[in-house]
């Protein structure tokens, strides 16, 4: 499978490289200074009509802003373009081609691990859409509704979970532990979390942990009169509520 990608920024360069540990062939086209990083790191870098020509599909990751400028460089190619732009609507895409989806992944997609949303499914490509971007991990085919109100989760989401982890490290560390003996028992702890939550529900994990009249309880009890976890489910409940307005 060829794939040609436009922009090679901060998730430009993950799809690039999950892709390529899959096998799959990438070519690049982006701007100064990006091209060169995407040169560093093995790519060929072509102007966009070129890389355009002789793929299954195309990924425009480039900024929103962007977006228009992109697809009407594009417009009469008729290979499949997936945006993974936020805030540009299906609607405003199908202005300029006619295969066209929306696609929100996060950057695991280098580790080849990342949730992939994509919107719509009949949007005439629906078999090579999933054939590449399931090399990234796992995909969801939802309204374009959903992908708005998920982005939070997903897209944002790396960064939202590493602010947890980095808080548990630095209480480690306060409490006297090494910093990366800290950081691999907080690791090892959230996978261990999540293959439990495979098995488990939250509320029934919780349960499971709390002693009765012990040290667990008496922490949560504490954070919830902070209103830390309200004010996650709050934030990015709104944001994900706005953007699928
Ligand atoms: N970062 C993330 O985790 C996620 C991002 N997204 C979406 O993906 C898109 C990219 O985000 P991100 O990688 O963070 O952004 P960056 O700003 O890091 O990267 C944007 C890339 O696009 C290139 N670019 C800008 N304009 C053009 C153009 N006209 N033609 C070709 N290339 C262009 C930039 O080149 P240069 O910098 O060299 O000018 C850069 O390589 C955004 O729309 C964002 O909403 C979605 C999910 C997750
Ligand atoms: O922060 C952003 O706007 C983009 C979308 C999701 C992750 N990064």
């Amino acid at each position: 499978m060829k794939v040609c990608l436009i922009g090679y920024g901060k998730l430009g360069s993950s799809i690039a490289k999950g892709l390529r540990n899959a096998g799959v062939e990438v070519t690049v086209s982006t701007l100064p200074p990006t091209d060169e990083w995407a040169r560093e790191d093995g790519f060929s870098v072509v102007p966009m009509r070129a890389c355009a020509e002789g793929v299954d599909l195309i990924i425009v990751a480039v900024p929103p802003s962007a977006v228009p400028a992109v697809m009407k460089e594009l417009r009469g190619v008729e290979v499949p373009i997936t945006s993974t732009a936020a805030l540009v609507k299906l609607g405003e895409l199908k202005k300029y081609a006619d295969k066209v989806y929306r696609v929100m992944p996060s950057v695991t997609v280098e580790v080849n691990s990342s949730p992939v949303l994509v919107a719509e499914r009949g949007g005439g490509a629906d078999s090579v859409v999933e054939a590449v971007w399931g090399k990234l991990g796992k995909v969801y085919w939802v309204n374009e509704r959903v992908l708005d109100a998920a982005l939070p989760v997903v897209g944002s989401g790396p960064a939202v979970h590493a602010e947890y982890f980095r808080s548990a490290v630095e209480a480690l560390v306060a409490s006297g532990v090494e910093r990366s003996l800290a950081e691999e028992l907080a690791r090892e702890s959230i996978i261990g979390t999540i293959k439990m939550l495979e098995k488990y529900d939250p509320y029934k994990l919780r349960s499971k942990v709390e002693t009765p009249g012990g040290i667990t309880v008496e922490m949560l009890l504490k954070l919830e009169e902070e209103g830390v976890f309200g004010k996650i489910a709050k934030v990015l409940g709104e944001k994900g509520r706005e953007l699928s307005r």
